[in-house]
């Protein structure tokens, strides 16, 4: 099987990621691991996903293989990059009924039907907003407030990946079919060669929404693995 290797990493030391539909070049000092959102919104029985009636029940082994994927990224000297999704406790930055994201942000629309949840989601500072206690960042590691899916869209993040020569893209995180596809995929138009661990990630919505979303980066944007493969990839 073939090895796909871009042409800035084909003189850095030959770190090769198993992957579907083939193996890609994975150089530890120009890749980040990305962690998407993985906040009590998203996580955890209680917060915004659940109060908006999506299962997040089979969550708790996913955020063991993110804590595994982490630890083995930080051992091999890798950025790691958490994205948290949210905005102001006023939801200026959420855009008012000009904007798609009033209209189809499932958080502001739970909201709207029940007032008394009202500033509670994705609310920064909140219990909803936090990352769940078992994902630490440590030093080193870049945070970063997002206020749209995509983790490109009126942030930093080019900047920051470009300014360390970063230009290999890990992903784990939730939800596999919004957040994390929206940032792979922007990735994509902007040269970046983003990785998916599948079992490191998690869909809203039923199961076959997790399974278009790896079709689609297997098939169109990336490259599909597991955390596992990563880890024991990044040790040899
Ligand atoms: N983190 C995500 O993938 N978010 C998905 C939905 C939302 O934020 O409303």
């Amino acid at each position: 099987m073939s090895t796909v290797v871009c042409a800035h990493t084909s003189t850095l030391p030959n770190v090769t990621l198993p992957a579907r539909p083939e193996a890609i070049a994975l150089p530890p000092a120009q890749s980040a691991l990305i962690v998407v959102d993985m906040q009590n919104a998203y996580a955890t029985q209680g917060g915004y996903l659940d109060l908006a009636g999506f299962d997040v029940s089979a969550t708790k082994p996913v955020i063991a293989k993110i804590h595994q994927a982490v630890t083995a990224a930080r051992a091999a000297g890798m950025q790691i990059i958490w994205f948290q999704n949210g905005w102001d406790d006023q939801y200026v930055e959420a855009g008012d009924a000009g904007s798609p994201n009033f209209h189809k942000s499932n958080a502001l629309k739970t909201m709207r039907k029940r007032p008394e949840l009202q500033g509670t989601l994705l609310s920064k500072g909140g219990w909803d907003y936090a990352l769940v206690d078992e994902l630490v960042p440590q030093e080193g590691d870049i945070v970063l407030p997002k206020p749209r899916y995509s983790g490109f869209f009126n942030t930093s993040l080019d900047s920051m990946l470009r300014s360390r020569g970063i230009r290999h893209l890990v992903f784990t995180g939730i939800a596999t079919n919004v957040c994390v596809e929206s940032t792979l995929r922007d990735g994509f138009f902007l040269e970046y060669f983003g990785v998916v661990l599948e079992d490191a990630t998690y869909q809203a919505g039923p199961a076959f929404a997790q399974q278009a979303a790896i079709f689609n980066i297997e098939t169109f944007f990336g490259w599909v693995s597991d955390t596992d493969t990563f880890c024991e990839t990044l040790k040899s």
